[in-house]
């Protein structure tokens, strides 16, 4: 009994890719304690809706890619292709999260917060998903599914969309995304093509794609570098754990530029750049809070 519903709860989360919509929640969580300069109980709403959305987003994604999925080892033991889930009971709990998330947003943060989420929704399942099939960039304009979640959390918490504060925060998760899809490429570039998605790997060799994947990391870093120039921390030290987390980034990955590297240790450098997001937003909360 216990264990059947363990195994059912194992299947949603993955249907709803919990592993995802939970860091992608605490950028939210991360843009409401500094566009509220503090923390209050009802951070709970923003980021339940946006875990909510995001999980939903997931879910149709699986959805709408069932087939693409079967094709990739990576993908093909995911619920709906190993026939856990069903594609009525996924859009069932697609119908269900989405509306949860939105109605949690906007009952409980406004009108604004709730229209971002949805416009993330619709980025991520109407334009990012259709164009990974027209084209091998896909991932620079699925950024902006990266982008908003933290400006849902900073709006919630009462700052000004149109801050600067906002927009630079905007630009350093839009560009921070970019390079963890490049380097998940260096490892699984070939299954996308055999399921006909669009992928660098066939335009592009590894030794390629590594420099491009550097040059966004170091972008990510120069993004991140510039924040202080646009929000105020309130302690000076917060502003040099940035820089100095952001120059060990570029450090780190500069043996991406090395061409006797023959393969990317990918699940090390994978884990090491989500540890640096995590790491930033760890800085951009204790600053407030502490
Ligand atoms: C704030 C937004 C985001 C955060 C915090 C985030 C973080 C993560 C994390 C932690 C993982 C690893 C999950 C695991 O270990 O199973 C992951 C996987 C992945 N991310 Fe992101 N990500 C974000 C947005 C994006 C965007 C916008 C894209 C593409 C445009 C993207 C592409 C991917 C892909 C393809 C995977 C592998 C998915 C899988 O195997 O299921 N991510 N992301
Ligand atoms: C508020 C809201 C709606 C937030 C949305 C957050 C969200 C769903 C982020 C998606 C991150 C992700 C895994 C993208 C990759 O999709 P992919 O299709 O390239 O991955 P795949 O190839 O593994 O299926």
């Amino acid at each position: 009994m216990i264990e059947k519903a363990y195994s059912r709860y194992a299947a949603l989360s993955r249907l709803c890719k919990f592993r995802i919509s939970l860091p992608v929640a605490l950028t939210t969580f991360t843009g409401y304690l500094i566009g509220m300069g503090g923390i209050a109980p009802e951070i709970i709403f923003p980021v339940s809706g946006v875990f909510l959305l995001a999980s939903a987003a997931s879910a149709l994604n699986q959805i709408q890619e069932y087939k693409t999925d079967l094709l990739m080892p990576r993908t093909r033991s995911r619920p709906i292709p190993a026939g856990e889930i069903s594609r009525k009971a996924a859009m069932a709990w697609t119908i269900f999260f989405a509306v949860a998330g939105t109605a949690i947003l906007w009952y409980f943060s406004g009108w604004l917060p709730a229209f971002l989420g949805l416009l993330t929704f619709v980025w991520y399942n109407g334009i990012y998903t259709p164009l990974k099939r027209i084209t091998a960039f896909a991932a620079v304009p699925g950024g902006v599914v990266g982008a908003l979640p933290p400006v849902i959390g900073w709006v919630a918490g009462g700052g000004d969309i149109a801050h600067p504060a906002a927009f630079a925060l905007a630009m350093f998760f839009f560009i921070g995304q970019v390079p963890h899809f490049w380097l998940l490429l260096l490892r699984f570039g070939e299954q996308y093509e055999m399921a006909g998605i669009k992928s660098l790997t066939s335009r592009l060799s590894h030794v390629q794609i590594r420099r491009l994947t550097f040059i966004w990391i170091v972008a990510t870093a120069v993004s991140a570098m510039l924040l202080p120039g646009f929000y105020a921390f309130h302690h000076e030290i917060s502003a040099w754990a940035v820089w100095i987390l952001s120059g060990l980034l570029v450090a780190v990955f500069v043996k991406l530029l090395k061409p006797s590297l023959e393969s990317v240790r990918f699940k090390s450098s994978f884990l090491l750049i989500n540890l640096y997001y995590l790491l930033i937003m760890v800085t951009f909360g204790l600053d407030v809070l502490i």
